[in-house]
């Protein structure tokens, strides 16, 4: 066989595919079992969830970052086929990883577990495969579960989504039951990929991540054409030429080639030090012979909450930059402007998902990046009206202007579709009119499931809506929302004084029905995390100039040795570096010493009748 003969018949045996589902319904442990079965791991080197190889995700149990890997795999009719596997997020925060592994394969596995049946993130995902064109193939999880009803998930998946079953395998990925079928399945229902192999180069970049040694490490699906080893590619978008270093599969450990063609999944690295030219969406092409048009690249995402970070130690400013650079290389929803703050000095206003979202991104920078950070509360974009006409889109509560100059202050709105059984209809009303919604329809999907559907300000479901619709559904509620627009509502700016002096990274914004309310709480909780200091702190809440909530914090003297009677050095200089550990993540603001926990007091509303009394 000649080379490009040989590159065709490769081609023909490709299958790419991403594993999509609503959350927990067994992406991961699905991949677990086909590289089992196809020994892409050995035995030994064999782990639960395999792919999820950032501690976080082994420690929280969810995938945050997609993973490509190529699995090799011999057909029942004697052929060898070539697998690129995309493991994604289920969770709605990672949405963006999905979308983006979606646009690098030719077809999805959608996972939908027996004992649940469709879910809101199940639509959610189907929607996003529909858009790019995926053969959907259902598989049918957890067969195993006695709660299992694979017919009944069927009829949903059929009635729901629209999509035909007849194909569909019946597995369940924690015992392997029926995996081997569905390996057929996935040769004979996913398309083979398609292009030109004497075509120019047109290779998508679907995610990225930096290594010290290497520089960016481009994660890429080749669309049409192929690329060697040593040979000057250009990055379209950013025009900037390069020579090619290392090319690849992720098997799942890096396996170097000489060469990819088009239809494979896989990586390519040019000694590219420049974080900025190598965005995921790009596409890279040859120097010598370049494409006529970039692909389609991807929709850059919106932040729908914003949060402040400042490094504890403001000389570190430039560190936290650097480290926000590469993060948002490897994590391409991240957004991020340099912000300054009265009390916090100089730092970013960070755009994210959701807290899920903000929350890795917090514990990301502080361990892969060893910095120490303060997070302020997290706030939707709020558009204000001035009374000259003018508007403009605040993501900072301390940056509303002065009440006078305003006309209105519009927040955003979501629709929000809840999927629910009907016995918890009325606790899902209940909190949802709780929290400002606003009814819109409810339709009966089969006997028993509901969709109930709001429209909701995005401020009060992003906190913590999902727990408390989780929490009196008894976990059998789903969620998912997409914005609908801004609408004017009563939103009063509620200002925070410690010590007299007004502390602007603690301005929060409050719908005026909640104000008081939410102020008593909020001074409460920062009476309860400020530790107490050698003089006494007034802590006051404030709507312009009329104060609405105060307390005191009284004067004490910590001293953490004084219990220390015989002196043991030893002992004695652990206490004093526990104590100096525990103040790592404090900021000074004026005389007081802030915790991290304080920043966050507006979120940790425990007394949740007290926070939301007063609505009418
Ligand atoms: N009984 C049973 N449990 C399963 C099966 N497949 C997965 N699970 C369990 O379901 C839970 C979720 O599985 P994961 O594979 O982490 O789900 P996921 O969809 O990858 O989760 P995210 O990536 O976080 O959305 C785990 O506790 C698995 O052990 C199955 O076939 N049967």
């Amino acid at each position: 066989m000649s080379t490009i003969e040989k590159q065709l018949d490769r081609q023909k045996h490709i299958r790419n595919f991403s594993i999509v589902a609503h959350i927990d319904h067994g992406k991961s442990t699905l991949a677990d079992r086909i590289l089992e079965l196809t020994h892409t791991v050995a035995e030994r080197k064999m782990k639960a969830q395999i792919l999820d190889d950032m501690p976080l995700e082994r420690e929280r149990g969810i995938t945050i970052k997609m993973n490509s890997v190529e699995v090799h795999y011999d057909g029942k009719d004697g052929q060898h086929y070539i697998f690129h596997l995309i493991d994604t997020p289920g969770h709605v925060d990672f949405s963006y990883e999905v979308s983006r592994a979606l646009a690098a394969a030719d077809g999805a596995l959608l996972v939908v577990d027996a004992s649940q049946g469709v879910q809101a993130q199940t639509l959610a995902n189907v929607y996003l495969a529909l858009d790019n064109n995926l053969e959907i193939l259902p598989v049918i999880n957890k067969v195993d579960l006695p709660s299992a009803d694979p017919a009944g998930t069927k009829a949903e998946i059929e009635d729901d989504i629209g999509i035909d079953t007849s194909d569909a395998a019946e597995v369940s990925a924690k015992t392997g039951l029926g995996v081997a079928d569905l390996l057929e399945k996935i040769v004979r229902v996913i398309p083979a990929p398609t292009g030109d192999l004497t075509a120019p180069l047109q290779a998508l970049i679907f995610d990225s991540k930096y290594d010290p040694y290497r520089g960016v490490v481009l994660s890429i699906r080749l669309k049409e054409g192929q690329v060697h080893l040593g040979d000057r590619i250009r990055l379209m978008n950013s025009n900037m030429d390069y020579e090619v270093t290392e090319l690849g599969v992720f098997s799942p450990d890096a396996r170097p080639f000489d060469e990819l063609i088009a239809g494979d999944v896989g990586y390519l690295t040019a000694s590219i030090k420049d974080i900025h030219s190598a965005r995921s969406g790009d596409t890279v092409t040859s120097a010598e012979h370049p494409a006529e048009k970039p692909l389609r690249g991807y929709r850059p995402m919106t932040p729908m909450v914003y949060a402040g970070i400042y490094p504890t130690d403001n000389a570190k400013y430039n560190d936290l930059k650097d480290a926000l650079d590469k993060l948002s290389l490897n994590d391409a929803s991240l957004a991020y402007e340099p912000e300054t703050s009265t009390a916090l000095g100089f730092g970013f206003r960070v755009g994210f998902l959701g807290l899920l979202h903000m929350d890795v991104v917090q514990e990301r920078l502080e361990r892969e990046f060893d910095l120490e950070i303060v997070i302020t509360a997290p706030t939707v974009t709020y558009h204000v009206v001035k009374t000259d006409g003018s508007q403009e889109s605040i993501a900072n509560p301390s940056e509303i202007p002065d009440a006078s100059s305003i006309k209105e202050i519009q927040e955003p709105f979501v629709d929000a579709t809840i999927m629910v059984p009907e016995e918890y209809v009325g606790a899902v009303m209940e909190l949802s009119q709780a929290k400002r919604g606003i009814f819109q329809t409810m339709d009966y999907l089969d006997k028993s499931r509901v969709n109930v559907k709001y429209k909701m300000p995005l401020s009060e479901i992003i906190f913590d809506f999902f727990d408390k619709l989780k929490s009196s559904t008894k976990g059998y509620a789903s969620l998912d929302y997409t914005v609908a627009g801004y609408v004017a509502s009563e939103l009063k700016k509620i200002d925070i004084l410690l010590n007299g002096d007004k502390v602007d990274a603690l301005s929060f914004i409050s719908h005026k029905d909640f104000a008081e309310n939410r102020a008593r709480v909020v001074t409460g909780k920062l009476k309860e995390v400020i530790p107490r200091q050698n003089f006494e702190i007034p802590i006051q809440a404030a709507i312009g100039s009329k104060i609405i909530a105060r307390t005191n914090i009284k004067a004490y003297r910590k001293d953490v040795t004084a219990k220390i009677h015989t002196g043991d050095p030893d002992r004695r200089a652990k206490l004093l570096d526990k104590q100096r550990a525990g103040k790592a993540r404090m900021k000074s603001v004026g005389r007081v010493e802030i915790p991290q926990e304080a920043f966050m007091a507006i979120l940790k509303n425990g007394d949740d009748e007290q926070y939301n009394k007063g609505l009418s």
